[in-house]
């Protein structure tokens, strides 16, 4: 059986009724409403095929949680529909499920046998699950003693002791140590690659790009964006820096060569214009050598006074990881006072030690460190090129290091 997963127009609302008695009295007069009426979903409707990896983002309070609840049982819809086939293994809050009092062992074998496990395949099973998880003696120790870190080892160890043929997962892994989180998300890979369909909420962008086939944004209950990676990635970005806004500014564009183009911003400070120059000759470079000398140069356009301008830079590969980024907040290279009319040039000359393969820069003109306080414009994927190697040894990998290799050799001597 594979995963298969259809949600239809989902919603979930919490009533206030004021008082007890209001919500006592609701039961036998219909016609007393609760005081106050608060969707925390609204309007949710999506599928998951077998085998595909699919995100979910969104801010505090979203309403991912809630989601994921409703998709395993654990919380009933409002109104709406949840259509689900194959066996679901499931890693929600943490704790959720554990009973305290029993130790690590009781609790695996509890939870695998909540799964649908028999007796047999559990016992078969669990070195399996003692050996992944990790705790050493803790797994017979009540949980109570555990760190949240050490009841996720264990809660990941059960849900994926067994192929299951979808994968939920809550932020728990989130708590696990950097070892246990690289691990897991090995054995998540490993899933996905045999035809599991997942389906998690994460804070961590890079986990989302490099994992999922898709990703939804949620906001406010709703579904904003259900697309690729790059494309909900970028315009949630966005969507932060423009949360103080009233009016929200994110325009998205694919372009001819794959490379998705989003642009935000409050417009103070405009990208008039970006362009990659060989930093001998000036010209415009499309192509760039490992170990060429190349120079970034921006003309920005200033349409209101401003009193601090900070301009960084991204650049990052073809999956969207980033290869490299600062900006002149860290080099100390504020610009202040900047008046409406100005065009102000920023040049950066580097070396290219990119890897071959195909790159894009991404500006964003602010006002301090980030760009959560004053986002001007912020620019995805703005100006794309590409490295090869015409004039160094094969190397492979997103870095040029300057590397060579001394090799030595003698006869080993005798010890006789
Ligand atoms: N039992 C409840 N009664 C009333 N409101 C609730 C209840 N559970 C959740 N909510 C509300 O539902 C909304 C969505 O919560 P949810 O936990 O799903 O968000 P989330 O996106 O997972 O947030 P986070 O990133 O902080 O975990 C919030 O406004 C929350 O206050």
């Amino acid at each position: 059986m594979s995963g298969k997963l259809h949600v239809s127009n989902l919603g979930k609302s919490y009533r206030h009724w004021g008082s007890e008695l209001r919500r006592f009295a609701s039961w036998f007069f219909p016609s007393i409403s609760p005081q106050k009426e608060h969707w925390v979903l609204k309007g949710i409707s999506f599928s998951i095929s077998p085998g595909e990896a699919v995100g979910i983002i969104g801010q505090n309070g979203a309403g991912k949680s809630t989601l994921l609840k409703i998709i395993t049982g654990t919380t009933q819809p409002t109104v709406g529909e949840v259509q689900l086939t194959g066996r679901v293994a499931a890693i929600l809050e943490l704790g959720m499920g554990f009973n305290p009092d029993l130790t690590g062992r009781e609790n695996a074998f509890h939870s695998a046998g909540l799964m649908g496990y028999s007796r047999i395949e559990i016992e078969k099973a669990m070195p399996e699950i003692e050996t992944f998880a990790e705790v050493g003696k803790y797994f017979d120790e009540p949980v109570r003693t555990y760190s949240s870190g050490m009841q996720m080892r264990v809660a990941f160890s059960v849900a994926t002791a067994f192929l299951p043929d979808l994968l939920i997962i809550d932020e728990a892994l989130s708590v696990g140590d950097s070892y246990f989180q690289h691990k897991s998300f090995d054995r998540i890979r490993q899933f996905r690659d045999r035809g599991v369909s997942i389906m998690f909420v994460t804070h961590g962008m890079d986990d989302v790009r490099t994992l999922c086939d898709r990703v939804i944004l949620l906001e406010g209950g709703r579904a904003l964006k259900d697309g690729p990676p790059d494309e909900v990635v970028d315009f949630y970005n966005a969507l932060i820096a423009e949360k103080e806004n009233t009016k929200l500014t994110v325009e998205q564009r694919r372009e001819k060569n794959g490379w998705l183009l989003t642009r935000s911003g409050s417009g103070e400070a405009r990208v008039k214009s970006l362009q990659l120059l060989d930093a001998n000759t000036g010209t415009d470079v499309a192509v760039a050598q490992v170990g060429q000398r190349v120079l970034l140069k921006l003309q920005a356009t200033i349409h209101a006074d401003i009193d601090r301008l900070v301009l960084g830079y991204m650049i990052r590969d073809k999956q969207g990881h980033v290869i490299w980024g600062t900006n002149t907040w860290h080099t100390s290279q504020v610009e202040q006072d900047i008046k409406a009319g100005e065009i102000v040039t920023f040049e950066l000359p580097f070396t290219c030690t990119l890897g071959p393969g195909s790159y894009s820069v991404s500006p964003a003109l602010v006002s301090s460190d980030t760009h959560l306080t004053d986002n001007y414009e912020w620019v995805d994927n703005l100006l794309v090129f590409d490295v090869i190697n015409a004039s160094k040894e094969y190397f492979i990998g997103s870095n040029y290091l300057d590397a060579q290799f001394n090799i030595s050799r003698k006869i080993e001597e005798s010890t006789e």
